[in-house]
């Protein structure tokens, strides 16, 4: 602030200019009633106008009629001056009273929907013509003279400017204008990053040398991934399908774990399009530890849970159909943390009411997997951005390397497996038969490590649900990556994987088919890995 700035700075008159017209005729007769004069750009005008307000069109404040299809309304040094002129400075005051400009106290503003315009799909063009020049031009004005000026960007505002304007006899405080200010920076800056990133994906260019990144504040977390973290979720504008876009019908609120593993598994049940039937995801710390098909919901709910019984307690659960009232019952005998799918019918709503600390979530629909889409990761000093991994294998893709072919219904659990796989921490092992995982191995160092905790996984559940021989025995396996020996491979073997899936590419494919062929097993490449870390 200048040193002599007025603590509370009167608001005498007003330049609202809103392509949003949502509340506007509400805060127009605000304003007046607070004895506020009003100037205003057309469509805004108009409104104000039809609701019985007098304003001053901004064309007799500028001298010049708006023209050029609107690009050029507000960009007039009557406006721009009345926005920055220091009031406590001489010089911008005598340079006021020899134009002839009146200062403008608050700014209403918000932009043309460059962002909702994009998100229709429109052409090059329209989005060109989307593009606001004039509204962020006056907010950076108004919001840099916050010492004197208040600058509104969001119809969830005018109610708090109003309220501060109340308590401060017509005036707002520094402080406020301060917190209007920021907010406005942050508006603009993330009208461009989505005017940036529109543009090169729309020119073609897949590593601009200068990328932007915005978000809006959806809601600030009790607390990170530890409670010694202070955490807050922001929203990229995206209308996928998500644990981000989901509605929350009952429970607390969901924390920074649920946030990341209701993610995790509402993408990889996506992959499991309705085509498969039924399909259910049960994650734990990112992984899955059950993933499985099923006639019904509720059979293949039991199925992925029987996966591993002991890490489900405590849950995250993902249908990749509306929940319905059966699954609903299944999934109330243990603590689970949240449930999200797309939909859920009366008598499940009804059954999850009596358990209030589960939280569910329904979503308009799937995420489509394969779009095209950036995924980030933060490490010291920046930021590494690539596509996200929406690689997917069909059968035709597959190279059979082994003398022996996979059945048939070896290679509908090799496929089923080796979308599980693509959602495990590295190094991934998947066991699968009939549809359901037997065995997960995640997050290893090793690759024979995670083998070996696939399969022990295995025995344990074997053993907890009485059953003579391990899950794994008869079962397929995926690795996300080539098995560089043939260790790994002979480890799946020893488990009782009778087929293999895995990219393939290694320097020691040929000691490792002749060990599957050795061992009997049917093999084939994806020619495709799925890291992920
Ligand atoms: N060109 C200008 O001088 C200009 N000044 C303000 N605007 C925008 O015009 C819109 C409001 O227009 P209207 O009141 O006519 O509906 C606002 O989104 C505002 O940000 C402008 N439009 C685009 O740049």
């Amino acid at each position: 602030m200048t040193n002599n700035a007025p603590a509370n700075t009167p608001i005498r008159r007003a330049l609202i200019s809103v392509s949003d017209k949502t509340g506007l005729t509400d805060l127009g007769q605000a304003l007046a009633a607070r004895g506020v004069e009003l100037l205003s750009t057309g469509g805004s005008a108009k409104a104000l106008r039809d609701a019985g307000l007098t304003v001053t069109d901004v064309a007799d404040v500028t001298g010049f009629p708006e023209m050029m299809d609107g690009r050029v309304k507000t960009l007039h040094p009557n406006v721009h001056g009345g926005l920055l002129a220091l009031r406590d400075n001489a010089d911008h005051l005598a340079a006021m009273e020899t134009h002839d400009i009146a200062p403008i106290d608050l700014l209403v503003v918000n932009l043309y929907p460059f962002e909702e315009t994009v998100a229709k799909g429109a052409d090059y063009d329209t989005c060109i013509e989307n593009i606001d020049i004039g509204g962020p031009a006056m907010i950076r004005a108004a919001a840099k003279n916050h010492a004197f000026v208040s600058v509104v960007v969001d119809v969830e505002d005018y109610e708090k400017l109003l309220g501060d304007m109340d308590q401060h006899s017509g005036a707002t405080c520094p402080k406020f204008r301060k917190k209007l200010a920021q907010t406005a920076y942050a508006r603009t800056a993330a009208y461009d990053a989505a005017v940036s990133t529109w543009m090169a994906s729309a020119i073609g260019v897949e590593t601009p040398r200068r990328r932007a990144f915005a978000g809006t504040l959806a809601q600030t977390l009790r607390y990170g991934e530890n409670p010694h973290q202070s955490a807050a979720f922001y929203l990229d504008g995206s209308d996928r399908p998500g644990v981000a876009t989901a509605v929350q019908h009952q429970g607390k609120e969901l924390s920074y774990n649920n946030i990341n593993d209701t993610d995790a598994a509402f993408e990889l049940v996506a992959e499991l399009d309705p085509n498969y039937g039924p399909a259910c995801a049960i994650i734990k710390h990112a992984n899955p530890c059950g993933v499985a098909l099923g006639a019904t919901m509720v059979e293949a709910y039991k199925r992925a849970f029987d996966c591993d019984r002991t890490s489900a307690f405590g849950g995250i659960i993902a249908l990749n159909q509306p929940l319905d009232g059966a699954t609903a019952e299944e999934i109330s005998k243990i603590f689970t943390e949240v449930v999200i799918a797309p939909g859920a019918d009366a008598d499940a709503m009804e059954i999850f009411r009596k358990k209030k600390n589960l939280r569910l979530l329904t979503t308009a629909g799937l995420p489509d997997v394969t779009a095209a889409l950036l995924s980030y990761r933060q490490v010291s000093g920046g930021l590494l951005v690539q596509d996200k991994d929406n690689g997917h294998i069909s059968e035709n893709n597959l190279k059979l390397v082994t003398k022996r072919s996979p059945t048939d219904a070896e290679l509908a659990d090799l496929l089923f497996a080796w979308k599980v796989a693509k959602h495990v921490k590295s190094n991934a092992i998947v066991y699968v038969k009939d549809g359901a995982t037997v065995g997960v191995g995640a997050g290893q160092m090793s690759r024979v490590d995670s083998s070996r905790i696939a399969a022990r996984k295995s025995q344990d559940m074997a053993d907890a649900l009485g059953l003579a021989a391990p899950l794994a025995q008869g079962s397929v396996v995926a690795s996300d990556a080539f098995f560089p020996f043939p260790d790994g491979l002979l480890a799946a073997a020893e488990a009782g994987a009778t087929a293999v899936i895995h990219p393939g590419g290694s320097m020691g494919d040929k000691a490792v088919i002749k060990a599957a062929d050795d061992a009997g097993l049917a093999m084939v490449f994806t020619g495709m890995r799925h890291f992920r870390h």
